[in-house]
């Protein structure tokens, strides 16, 4: 059965041959143009759609549910699908106990696995919007300095396999029990990361140059209410009370394609922090929230090793190489090396639901020297 149903009817933007950008909804391998439905449909972002709340988000997935029966269908291979929102503010998170655990260890293996604020509260740094591109977007290598006095490429190029939260309505001080009153939808997201950039540079302020380089999401945005929501993972302590209740998790389940291998499978469902405690987390402060903002979970990393969301963790930092269909052994990213993320989730109506994936292949670039890829 496809996973892409009248059940699911994720949100993306498409153009055809005239290049206009409209909201369309995913069925089966084709795309339903929404733009006759509802005038917000008829515009080159989701933002407008995504401002005008829940109730109007209801309205309109009622109506798509009846438009698709009997619309026209566009193949999805005669269209071209556009970064799906205008990204306004990006947050990163780092959620998962099991990512954390294994990151510390082999980052800080002089030190406590986790940080001491790790249970108290959700992690996370503030990330660089206008590098979150759409799935297919080639990802140049990054430069940086990988030691004292060590400028060039990356060679320790990284993914981090995450599922990202897109705010509609804008808010402060958001009470976890407000979340689907702001949150839209939910992608995939690929945060890449260059781990020798990043480990030279982050400490004590955290990601910057290792990550602020691209971020790649999947081009339809699933809507709250496609999804079946399940209990959060248990957490001891007991939050404060900004953080409860913990609102509800989800049975998303990733698998990480490295040159067409399936290397992993994250599953998100594993994650301690819920994303109705790191909307609340972000804006308790009075930050407010944009629509467009988007914040993800941080590396879904399981319990098993092979459930890793991120290679520095699956080949313990290049120590421990994994072997491709081909033969091939890899730790880090080769310049020409395709990683996908897939993404299945329990739905709403008791069906898997699609998410779709995130796609990117890694380009060499020599700005700065001759090639000095690894
Ligand atoms: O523990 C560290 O120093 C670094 C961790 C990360 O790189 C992870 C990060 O971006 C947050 C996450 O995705 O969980
Ligand atoms: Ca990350
Ligand atoms: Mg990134």
């Amino acid at each position: 059965m496809s996973r892409f149903g009248p059940r699911n009817l994720p949100y993306g933007v498409f153009s055809g041959d005239d290049g206009v950008r409209r909201v369309g909804v995913r069925l089966d391998d084709t795309v339903v143009d929404l733009s006759d439905v509802d005038e917000l449909c008829r515009r080159p972002t989701l933002n407008p759609l995504m401002a005008a709340g829940p109730a109007r988000w209801a309205r309109l997935r009622r109506a798509a549910r009846e438009h698709v029966v009997d619309a026209p269908r566009i193949p999805l291979r005669a269209v071209r699908l556009h970064l799906p929102f205008e990204v306004a503010d990006y947050t990163d998170f780092y959620s998962s106990e099991q990512h954390a655990r294994r990151v510390g260890q082999i980052l800080r293996p002089d030190r406590a696995a986790l940080p001491p604020s790790w249970r108290h509260l959700p992690i996370g740094y503030h990330g660089r919007s206008a590098t979150v591109v759409v799935s297919g977007t080639p990802i140049p290598r990054p430069y940086g300095q990988r030691g004292a006095g060590d400028f060039g490429p990356t060679r320790r190029l990284d993914i981090e396999a995450e599922v990202g939260f897109v705010v509609g309505v804008p808010g402060d001080r958001i009470p976890t029990a407000a979340f689907a009153d702001h949150v839209f939808g939910v992608v995939l997201v690929n945060d890449w990361s260059a781990r020798d950039i990043q480990a030279f540079e982050y400490q004590p302020l955290g990601p910057f140059l290792g990550k602020s380089f691209a971020t790649s999401v999947s081009p339809w945005v699933v809507p709250l209410a496609a999804l079946a929501t399940r209990p959060a993972a248990l957490q001891e302590p007991e939050p404060v009370d900004y953080l409860r209740p913990a609102g509800p998790g989800f049975d998303i389940r990733l698998a990480v394609e490295w040159n067409g291998t399936q290397v992993a499978s994250p599953p998100y469902a594993q994650m301690y922090w819920t994303a109705a405690q790191q909307l609340a987390h972000l804006t308790v402060n009075g930050a407010r929230v944009r629509t467009g903002d988007l914040y993800a979970s941080g590396t879904v990393s399981g319990s098993r090793r092979d459930q890793a969301g991120s290679f520095l963790e699956l080949t313990w930092n290049g120590t421990e190489p994994v072997t491709l269909a081909d033969g091939s052994r890899r730790g880090f990213l080769l310049d020409g090396d395709t990683v996908t993320i897939h993404g299945v989730a329990a739905g709403a109506d008791g069906a898997d639901i699609g998410l779709g994936s995130v796609s990117g292949t890694v380009v060499g670039q020599s700005l700065f020297e001759a090639a000095d890829t690894p």
